[in-house]
């Protein structure tokens, strides 16, 4: 195989990996020989040759095909780099005398770290109130400057946008000071890392790359709650970075002191900075999200036809989290360019049935005479008892009336959970402030603030 097609092969890999995958994996990467259908590669470090093997071995090998290389298979060996020049392979493969890996300062393409998303980036992340304090903590950090919070810890539940923060941080830093060595990967990746190299006894390497970085982002750190040499070294590079005054940047689906199985020692450190969460999505930020990602679509698709009520529907819906989310617009959008209709409420209905009925809301009605409850100022007991005074009645039929839009109980069912009354009773309560919250707007606020409470 010649050089160029190599290179040509290279070049589709970028379009097909994209450039912030291509410049940590692809691009180091050496082509030594194509021997009885092996292409064989040589690569910096054991644990390049592990990730790339995993994950980039199909593609590389589909694209080399495709060029009418003579490989069916390929193969990744250790071999520390002598120049980033790839080294004509027609001829007698290269010999190279295996030397020993002596890291001082590693470069910061070669850092084990894990691949970043190119679209996981700050103009791509859409801000409201359940995000907006992880947000501007998370620019102040990517601003760089002195470091003012070390850690930065982001915590939330599934789906709601901590990687992606994560990784708009990395990529506006290396924007922004490419020579910084920036460091993202998972806790999994980090522990799988030291025991490759306890295993293969390069814990100094180890320890050395760790400690020469300029940041260090760690997702999901609740991974290594309860392993303990794990926690003992995650501990130990924290330190030292932090004494050298290197930003850390960790990211959990919890706050460190709920986090079961860590350290106590470990938690107060993670506590030492700057500790954010990530709230819920409410209806307002979901279908920000929905409407930017839409924009999206609508340009690759132009010719869909998207009617009203489409988007805020989802969002009303689909309250679960952001991937959901997300999957759910995909899946409507591919499903009505391949069916060639107009995407109306019935087709979201029909193409989205599964994900609806999954994320329906799980409210009970005791929940609801809860929130009531407490927005009135009442007695949970008065709520289903018998007065029947105006400033107890009322709130008792706002709660009969979310109940009815807000569970799938029936009317009797209703009754019975106020107090054993008859579910004639409760079609009026749910009459009545049908009408009163088309006439009176305090009404219609303290309904949509208790749904968008109960929703959250
Ligand atoms: N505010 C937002 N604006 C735009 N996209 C978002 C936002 N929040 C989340 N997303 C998108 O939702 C998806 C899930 O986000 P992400 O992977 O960052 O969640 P996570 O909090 O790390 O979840 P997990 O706990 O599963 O690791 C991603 O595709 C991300 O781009």
């Amino acid at each position: 195989m010649k050089n160029d097609t190599w290179g040509r092969v290279k070049e589709q890999l970028l379009e097909s990996v994209g450039r912030s995958n291509y410049a940590n994996w692809i691009e180091p990467l050496e082509l030594r020989k194509v021997d009885n259908g092996v292409a064989v590669f040589s690569v910096p470090t054991s644990f390049m040759a592990n990730w790339v093997s995993r994950n980039f071995a199909d593609t590389i090998l589909t694209h080399l095909k495709a060029a009418n290389a003579p490989a069916s298979r390929v193969e990744f060996k250790v071999e520390p780099h002598q120049s980033q020049t790839v080294t004509p392979v027609d001829t007698a493969p290269v010999a190279h005398e295996p030397t020993p890996v002596t890291v001082q300062e590693t470069p910061a393409a070669d850092l084990p770290g894990a691949p970043l998303d190119p679209r996981f980036t700050f103009d791509n992340f859409v801000v409201g109130k359940p995000n907006e304090l992880a947000h501007a903590a998370a620019r102040r950090v990517a601003e760089g400057g002195p470091v003012t919070f070390n850690p930065l810890f982001l915590y939330g539940g599934v789906g709601l946008g901590k990687t992606h923060l994560m990784h708009a941080i990395a990529h506006e830093i290396r924007v922004r000071d490419p020579k910084l060595r920036v460091l993202y990967l998972s806790a999994e990746q980090f522990m799988y890392r030291f025991v490759q190299a306890l295993r293969d006894r390069q814990m100094i390497d180890f320890k050395q790359i760790f400690r020469s970085v300029d940041v260090l982002m760690v997702d999901d750190v609740q991974f290594i709650a309860g392993k303990d040499s794990t926690q003992e070294e995650f501990f130990h590079t924290f330190n030292a970075l932090v004494d050298q005054n290197k930003q850390i940047i960790i990211s959990a689906d919890r706050a460190p002191g709920e986090i079961q199985g860590l350290e106590d020692r470990i938690k107060s450190r993670l506590q030492c900075g700057l500790v954010v969460d990530l709230h819920p999505t409410d209806y307002e930020l979901r279908l920000g999200i929905l409407q930017t990602k839409a924009e999206g679509y609508r340009a690759q698709y132009p010719d869909l036809k998207f009617a009203d009520g489409v988007l805020e529907f989802l969002a009303h819906r689909i309250s679960t989290n952001v991937r959901v989310l997300e999957g759910a617009l995909m899946r409507l959008f591919a499903f009505a360019s391949l069916v060639g209709r107009e995407i109306t409420l019935d087709l979201t209905q029909e193409c989205l049935s599964d994900i609806l009925k999954a994320s329906e809301r799980k409210v009970t009605v005791e929940e609801i005479q809860r929130k009531v409850s407490e927005h009135y100022a009442i007695r949970l007991s008065d709520m289903i008892g018998p007065k029947r005074v105006r400033s107890i009645a009322r709130p008792r039929q706002v709660a009969m009336y979310l109940a009815k839009h807000m569970t799938t109980r029936s009317l009797p069912e209703i009754g019975r959970r106020f107090g054993g009354r008859d579910h004639t009773t409760v079609m009026h309560g749910v009459r009545r402030i049908e009408e009163l919250k088309a006439t009176d707007s305090q009404i219609a606020d303290d309904l949509e603030m208790l749904r968008r409470t109960l929703e959250a």
